[in-house]
């Protein structure tokens, strides 16, 4: 060892003993405010932060102060590498404090926020108003819904979210990044980043646009002709979902062969009595038929794993928690028993796993290969339990008839989510780089985030919309700062995972019908990556599981082609036209 090489492991042991103490700390705190929203909860969760802060800025200066380009240990140099990496620690203490109360306040009017209407109670967002999105088919009370909540977030979270982009900037500025999306995109460690992601996005257009068409014929066959415009956009209200980037809930108003095998999986749940705590079992079960960890017994004695009935307020946004012990994993999740919850479980469980995965990497390096493979682990698991052949394996259905129609309904039933998506988790992040980097300014927030939401995912606002009004905080993950371009990494390497492990699973046949329920080889190849944490850049990852270095969407084309053969072929016979070229369902009322 060169004499600072020695030091640095000297250092970066102190550092590793003193860090766990304080991010278990804060992340407790943490816990205890989103699973119980008093002021005294959120008092002790600022305190932890900013001791937190003051740790990472304390760790983050000595590590810069190593010259680690002549260090041996490309592992050594890894670590210190991220440990400079300081983000709003870096702020003055006035500022810092600014910045988490700015950011605690938005969560908290996001996870207070609710509807009222003259007669009846007021509706939170989870369940209520996602219900009322899932399940109403009137034109009105959906409208109801979706206005009632972006008024409610929109005008309180502007002032804020404004406030918020300038000193997130002057963090990212101090880390010496330009902005906080310079900040963000660095954690892909890739130059190329926004070629490739625009390059994917491409790829994958002709798809989205066939389903969009087909779609827009479905509804224009149930709302009529003066809602729907058959060449133009679709009103982002009558989708299925309050943010219109998963239309599963919709599928009874756009199944291709409805007579024909349709899988109601919460319906086979519910007559089956499942439970909340049964699909997490499920779940576990999955990943140990894998050959991976089963949940530690803290999991279940310290998991949320329904809203309690106490009438507390609360977060009830499903999330995975590491409190880096080693032993403690920990989901928060307001379950109901149906499908859509189901996927989201395996998608949380799919967190816990990596977190047991990676449990004994230095603590710097406990994260995903890159935050899309941390996304991408529970849906990959999801994607087998989805398949016809798990479902007919496991105690929910019985055996169906597997013929070119059900197969046909079957991949529309995954596409309405991993389809629809792709361009909302494109977009999300296309739009705050630009909010961060100073191409959209504060008076044009909303007027850019619809010109976004009409150019990628062919919606339009049901009713005028203007710049009183801040829409993209309707969205959990701008209310709460979290990045979302991950998600749209996750849905396009997920199938890559998928074609990778089905076929170390000896699978034969489509990609669609495989199931890697049980395999020790699929497992093994998705172990060895998680057990990686951030050791290593994410291509080197990537290569273990797929053979390559880079992303392709390849292997989700090729999942859906016998849908996309199917819609193009009754586009053609309907003469759609792909795409909006009439544009918007209003024209957008200008400053
Ligand atoms: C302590 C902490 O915060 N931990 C992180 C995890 C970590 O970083 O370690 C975490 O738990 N984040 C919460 C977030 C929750 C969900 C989400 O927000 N999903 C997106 C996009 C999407 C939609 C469909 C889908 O199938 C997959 C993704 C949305 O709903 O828009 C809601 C249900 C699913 C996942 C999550 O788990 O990613
Ligand atoms: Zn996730």
């Amino acid at each position: 060892f060169l004499p600072c090489e020695f030091q640095a492991n000297t250092f970066l042991k102190e550092y590793e003993k003193t860090a766990l103490i304080v991010w278990h700390d804060y992340v407790e705190a943490a816990w205890n405010y989103n699973t119980n929203i008093t002021l005294y909860n959120r008092q002790q969760m600022l305190e932890k932060n900013f001791l937190m802060a003051q740790h990472t800025l304390y760790y983050g200066t000595k590590a810069l102060q190593f010259n680690i380009t002549n260090f041996t240990d490309p592992l050594l140099k890894r670590i210190l590498w991220k440990l400079r990496e300081m983000e709003r620690a870096i702020l003055p203490q006035d500022d810092l404090m600014e910045y988490n109360q700015l950011l605690t306040n938005m969560e908290t009017i996001y996870n207070m926020g609710d509807v009222c209407s003259e007669e009846g109670p007021c509706m939170f967002l989870e369940p209520d108003l996602l219900k009322v999105m899932a399940f109403s088919r009137n034109y009105n009370e959906l409208l109801w819904a979706w206005q009632g909540w972006r008024d409610t977030m929109g005008q309180q979270l502007r002032p804020i979210y404004t406030r918020f982009v300038e000193l997130s900037n002057k963090a990212a500025r101090l880390n010496g990044h330009t902005d906080t999306g310079a900040s963000w995109r660095q954690i892909y460690e890739s130059p190329t980043l926004e070629q490739d992601l625009e390059q994917l996005y491409q790829q994958l257009e002709p798809l989205y646009l066939n389903l969009h068409a087909y779609v827009r014929r479905a509804l224009y066959n149930y709302y009529g002709s003066q809602y729907i415009n058959l060449k133009g956009s679709i009103p982002a209200h009558l989708l299925g979902n309050m943010w219109g980037q998963s239309w599963i809930n919709i599928i009874d108003l756009v199944i291709p062969f409805p007579l024909s095998t349709r899988i109601n999986v919460t319906m086979l749940m519910k007559s089956q009595h499942w439970t909340p705590y049964k699909m997490f079992e499920e779940a576990d079960k999955f990943f140990q038929s894998l050959g991976l960890f089963p949940v530690l017994p803290e999991f279940w004695a310290k998991s949320m794993l329904e809203k309690p009935g106490d009438g507390r307020a609360m977060s009830c946004q499903a999330s995975a928690w590491d409190f880096y012990d080693g032993k403690d994993f920990r989901i928060k999740q307001c379950t109901g028993v149906n499908m859509e919850d189901l996927i989201s479980v395996f998608h949380e469980m799919g967190h816990i796993q990596y977190f047991m995965q990676y449990k004994n990497l230095p603590l710097p390096l406990r994260d995903g290969a890159n935050p899309g493979f941390h996304e991408a682990i529970g849906d990959v698991a999801a994607l087998s339990v989805s398949s016809l052949k798990y479902l007919h394996n496991s105690d929910l259905l019985i055996n169906e008839i597997e013929d070119y129609e059900s197969e046909i309904n079957f991949l529309m039933s995954i596409a309405l989510k991993k389809i629809a998506f792709i361009p909302f988790s494109y977009l999300v992040d296309q739009f705050r780089w630009r909010v961060f980097d100073g191409r959209i300014t504060k008076q044009f927030y909303n007027k850019k985030w619809w010109d976004l939401r009409l150019k990628y995912q062919g919606l339009c606002p049901p009713v005028p919309r203007s710049e009183e009004d801040f829409d993209p905080g309707s969205k959990f993950h701008i209310a709460g700062n979290v990045p979302y371009i991950r998600y749209f990494i996750s849905f396009v390497i997920q199938f890559q995972f998928h074609e990778a492990l089905c076929q170390a699973a000896g699978h034969k046949g489509p990609l669609h019908t495989c199931n890697i329920y049980s395999s020790q080889e699929a497992g093994k190849l998705l172990g060895d990556v998680m057990k990686l944490g951030f050791s290593k850049p994410w291509p080197e990852a990537m290569k273990m599981i797929t053979g390559q270095y880079n992303m392709s969407a390849k292997p989700l084309m090729e999942y859906f082609k016998p849908l996309l053969d199917w819609l193009i072929a009754e586009n053609v016979r309907n003469e759609e036209v792909l795409g909006w070229p009439e544009f918007g369902c209003f024209i957008y009322d200008d400053e």
